[in-house]
C-alpha cells in the first residue's frame, strides 16, 4: 500500500511514491518561478506552486505501477499565502519566508517592548522570517485586500493549508501544529492560536485554518481538481519537522541536520519545550494525536546557497557536486576563512546586517582553497548551532543524522563529524522531508502501525567518524573571529 508524498519546497515541488519498506518507488519534480520584485523581497505565485504540485505528482504516478492509497504533504514553512475561499485564486503573490520586507515592522514592535512576550508565547523571535510579520505588512500596505480577510471572503494560511484547499477543491481549510508554530500566532504551550498575538499582527482569528494533528485523515482529494483521484490526505508537517520524522528521530535527544539552500538542525526534546536565550527556536515537532512533541531548532539561512554562489556568482564550479572534487585537491583551506552571510545570519547570531566575508587570502590562494573554505564554513555553521544546543540548552547530541541535497557530499559530512566530535550518519534515502510526510500519512491510514515499525525502515548508507583532535585544532577560533568581522556590516 504505497503512499504519495508531496514536498512543496522553496524552489520546487518533489513528489515521491513511497513503498511499505520506506523505499522510493518513483519520483517527480517541478521547479517554479522565484520572484524578486525589490531587493530583499521574495515572492511566489500560489498558482505556480499548485501547477508544479500537480505536474510533479503526475510524473511520480506515471513512474510506477503501484498506485498510492493516501497522500502526505510537507511544505516550505512560514510563507504567507492569501486566497479567495470561493475561487481558490490568490489576489496577490505569497510572501516567502526569505523575504526581509518586514524588518521595519519587527524593529517597531521591538521598540514597543513586546519582543519578550512574543518570544515567551511562541518560542520564536521578532524576525521577518516568520509569517505573522508578513500578515501585519499586508494589513498595513494593502488595506483594501485585507478587508476581504476581515469579511471572510479571503482565507489565510501557509503553503500546506493552501495546497490542501486546492487538493480538496476548497472543501478543507486546515494546518498542523508544526506549521502553525512558525507563524508567531500560535501559543506554543497551549497548542492553539493566540487571540493576543492575532490582535498584535492584525490577523482575524476567523481567517486562520483549523488546527489538526499531523497524522490522520483531514480530507479527500477532489477528482475534478487533482488528476481524477479521490485519495485521503492523512499526514502533514512543515518540511524540517517532517525531515526529523523521516530520519526516525522519534525519541528525545535524537538530532538531524538537513543540508539544502540553508541548513536546519532539529533536536527532538519530547513533551517539554526547551527554551533558548542564545539564538535557537523552540518549535512543535508534531502531534500524533496524543499531545505535542517539541524540538529545538537552529535555522541557518545560507549553506548550500553558498555553493550555488560559487557556481553562479563566481563561476568557480559548473555544478554543485563539483565542489567536493575541487576541495579535495588541497589538504586544507590554506588559512582562508569564508563566512557565507550572503543574506545576513540566522541561528545562532540573528544578524540581518551581516554580509559575507572571505579572509586570509594570499597570492597562493586558489579556487580549490575557496571551495574547501566553503565546505568548512558549512560545517562550522552547523557546529555553532549544535554547540549552543549542548552548552546553553544542556541537550546531549551524541550523533547527527544528515540529509538534504548537500548531504551527498562525503567531504562535507567528514568535516562535520570532525568539527562536532561526534559521528554523522547518512541514511540511504536522503529525501527525508518527503519521506517524513509519507510516514505521517501512512501512520494515519494504517500502512504502518507504529513509529517502532517505521524505525525499522531506517537504513544506513554511511557513517562518518570524527577524526581525533580536529575539533580543537584552532580553526574554529579563527572562524569565530571572522564571523565577528562579518557582523553588522550594513546599516
Ligand atoms: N554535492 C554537493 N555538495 C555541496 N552542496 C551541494 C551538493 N549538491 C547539492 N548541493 C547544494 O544543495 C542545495 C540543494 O539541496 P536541496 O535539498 O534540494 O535544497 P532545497 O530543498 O533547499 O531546495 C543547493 O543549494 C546546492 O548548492
Ligand atoms: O524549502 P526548504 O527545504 O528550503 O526549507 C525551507 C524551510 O522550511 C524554511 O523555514
Amino acid at each position: 500500500m504505497p503512499v504519495l508524498a508531496i514536498d512543496a519546497g522553496t524552489t520546487g515541488v518533489t513528489a515521491l511514491v513511497v513503498g511499505e519498506q520506506g523505499d522510493v518507488l518513483s519520483r517527480g519534480y517541478r521547479e517554479f518561478a522565484q520572484l524578486f520584485p525589490r531587493p530583499g523581497w521574495v515572492e511566489h505565485e500560489p498558482d505556480d506552486i499548485w501547477t508544479a504540485t500537480v505536474a510533479a505528482c503526475r510524473e511520480a504516478l506515471a513512474g510506477t505501477e503501484d498506485q498510492p492509497t493516501c497522500i502526505g504533504l510537507t511544505d516550505q514553512r512560514e510563507t504567507a499565502v492569501v486566497w479567495e475561499r470561493r475561487t481558490l485564486h490568490s489576489p496577490r503573490p505569497a510572501i516567502v519566508w526569505q523575504d526581509r520586507r518586514t524588518t521595519g515592522i519587527c524593529d517597531r514592535l521591538r521598540a514597543d517592548g513586546v519582543e519578550e512576550r512574543v518570544a515567551g508565547l511562541t518560542g520564536l523571535r521578532l524576525d521577518p522570517y516568520f509569517t505573522g510579520t508578513k500578515y501585519a505588512w499586508l494589513a498595513e500596505h494593502e488595506p483594501r485586500m485585507w478587508s476581504g480577510v476581515h469579511d471572510g471572503s479571503l482565507a489565510l494560511g501557509t503553503v500546506d493549508s493552501y495546497l490542501i484547499a486546492r487538493l480538496t477543491g476548497g472543501a478543507v481549510h486546515v494546518t498542523d501544529p508544526s506549521n502553525a508554530s512558525r507563524t508567531l500566532l500560535f501559543d506554543l504551550e497551549k497548542g492553539a492560536w493566540s487571540d493576543e498575538l492575532c490582535d498584535l499582527f492584525d490577523v482575524p482569528r476567523s481567517a486562520l485554518p483549523e488546527l489538526v494533528p499531523n497524522s490522520g485523515v483531514v480530507g479527500t482529494t477532489d477528482p475534478d481538481s487533482f488528476l481524477g483521484l479521490s485519495l485521503p490526505i492523512s499526514g502533514m508537517a512543515g518540511d524540517q519537522q517532517a525531515a526529523l520524522f523521516g530520519q526516525a528521530c522519534f525519541s528525545p535527544g535524537m538530532s538531524k541536520c538537513t543540508y539544502g539552500t540553508g541548513s536546519f538542525v532539529l533536536t527532538n526534546t519530547g513533551s517539554s519545550p526547551v527554551r533558548s536565550d542564545a539564538g535557537l527556536l523552540t518549535t512543535v515537532a508534531w502531534d500524533l494525536g496524543d499531545g505535542l512533541v517539541y524540538a529545538l531548532e537552529g535555522a541557518i539561512f545560507v549553506t548550500g546557497a553558498a555553493v550555488q554562489w560559487l557556481r553562479d556568482g563566481l563561476g568557480l564550479i559548473d555544478s554543485a557536486a563539483e565542489i567536493e572534487g575541487l576541495a579535495r585537491t588541497v589538504p586544507d583551506s590554506g588559512d582562508v576563512v569564508f563566512v557565507p552571510a550572503l543574506t545576513g545570519m540566522g541561528a545562532p547570531h540573528w544578524d540581518p546586517h551581516a554580509r559575507g566575508a572571505i579572509l586570509g587570502i594570499t597570492r597562493g590562494t586558489t579556487r580549490a582553497h575557496i571551495a574547501r573554505a566553503t565546505l568548512e564554513a558549512l560545517a562550522f555553521e552547523v557546529r555553532d548551532v549544535v554547540d549552543v544546543m549542548v552548552d546553553e540548552a544542556g541537550l546531549s547530541v551524541p550523533e547527527l543524522s544528515a540529509d538534504g541535497g548537500a548531504s551527498a557530499n562525503d567531504l562535507l559530512l567528514q568535516l562535520q563529524a570532525d568539527q562536532l566530535g561526534v559521528p554523522v550518519r547518512r541514511p540511504v534515502v536522503t529525501e527525508t522531508t518527503a519521506l517524513g510526510a509519507a510516514f505521517l500519512a501512512g501512520l494515519g491510514t494504517g500502512v504502518w502501525s507504529s513509529t517502532d515499525e517505521l524505525a525499522q525502515t531506517w537504513a544506513l548508507d554511511r557513517r562518518f567518524e570524527p577524526t581525533h583532535g580536529l575539533r580543537d585544532d584552532g580553526r574554529h577560533d579563527r572562524w569565530k573571529d571572522a564571523v565577528g568581522r562579518a557582523g553588522h556590516w550594513t546599516n
